[in-house]
């Protein structure tokens, strides 16, 4: 498979807290480095702290590596320039589903906002019902406000505004962490359903190995800000580096 977005050295520093006018810096990723191809479900792991979120917001173009510090392309061209050239085409579902959504707003407005926003509204009725099957809900929610669903239908509500656009690329930051544990297993059932259907690539952002285990194609360990171990779904038994074991000892009883 081709690589739909390739991170190379990326490297990432922030102002020490306390620090800001001597101008030290603490740097948060340190030469990260790996691939993620298309069709793909790669999964990023580490620990809190290990720079994740950080990555996160690299890949999603909402801040740029340091100057000289790598760089991050999806289909050859820079994060920022690709966005601007595929509206629509990249998605994210967040773990706090209730602050991603406008309490105010309808389920229909929710899903219907992306649409409307690429001006996509001459069958924005017809498009919002087809968008609540693909996630397994009834029509008849389409009126009802946030607080009237369940965490998990409402994440399910996050899932169709995201696959709205027929994104090519959706990046799940923690996205099933504050379901509980029998929905978490519908939602990543269904979003594994989603990507084969839509032919989408996700980047799953987790501290959950045991989710990560069951989406995901590839792993990437991430420890302190570099890449310490990647490996395939299959070979997840034989990971050699010591944080990654650490982390994995908890699943391969139960999962692999
Ligand atoms: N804007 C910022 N300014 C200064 N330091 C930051 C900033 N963002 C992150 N950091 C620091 O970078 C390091 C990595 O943080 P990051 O949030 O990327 O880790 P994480 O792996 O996502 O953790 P968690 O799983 O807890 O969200 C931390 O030490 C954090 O304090």
């Amino acid at each position: 498979m081709p690589d739909l977005v390739r991170i190379t050295n990326v490297e990432k520093s922030y102002c020490q807290a306390g620090a800001y006018f001597n101008g030290s810096k603490v740097k948060v990723l340190k030469g990260v480095t790996f691939t993620i191809e298309e069709g793909c479900c790669v999964g990023l792991v580490g620990e809190s702290g290990s720079g994740k979120s950080t990555l996160t917001r690299l890949i999603l173009g909402l801040e740029l590596p340091d100057k000289g510090g790598g760089a991050i392309l999806i289909e050859g061209k820079p994060v920022r320039r690709w966005i601007r050239e595929n509206q629509g085409k990249m998605s994210v579902i967040f773990q706090d589903y209730t602050s991603s959504v406008n309490p105010r707003h309808t389920v229909g407005e929710t899903i219907a906002e992306p649409l409307q926003a690429m001006r996509r509204e001459e069958n924005l009725d017809d498009d919002i019902n087809v968008l609540l099957g693909k996630v397994s809900l009834s029509s008849d929610l389409k009126k009802r406000y946030p607080h009237e669903l369940s965490g998990g239908q409402l994440q399910r509500v996050c899932i169709a505004r995201a696959i709205a656009t027929n994104p090519k690329f959706i990046v799940l930051d923690e996205a099933i962490s504050s379901l509980d544990v029998s929905v978490q297993t519908q939602i990543l059932s269904l979003l594994h359903n989603l990507r084969l259907e839509m032919n989408m690539t996700y980047l799953f952002v987790a501290h959950d190995l045991q989710a990560v285990a069951h989406l995901c194609n590839k792993i990437v360990f991430l420890y302190r800000g570099k890449v310490v171990e990647e490996t395939g779904r299959d070979q997840l038994a034989n990971v050699q580096n010591v944080y990654a074991k650490a982390l994995l000892g908890s699943v391969i009883p139960f999962e692999v």
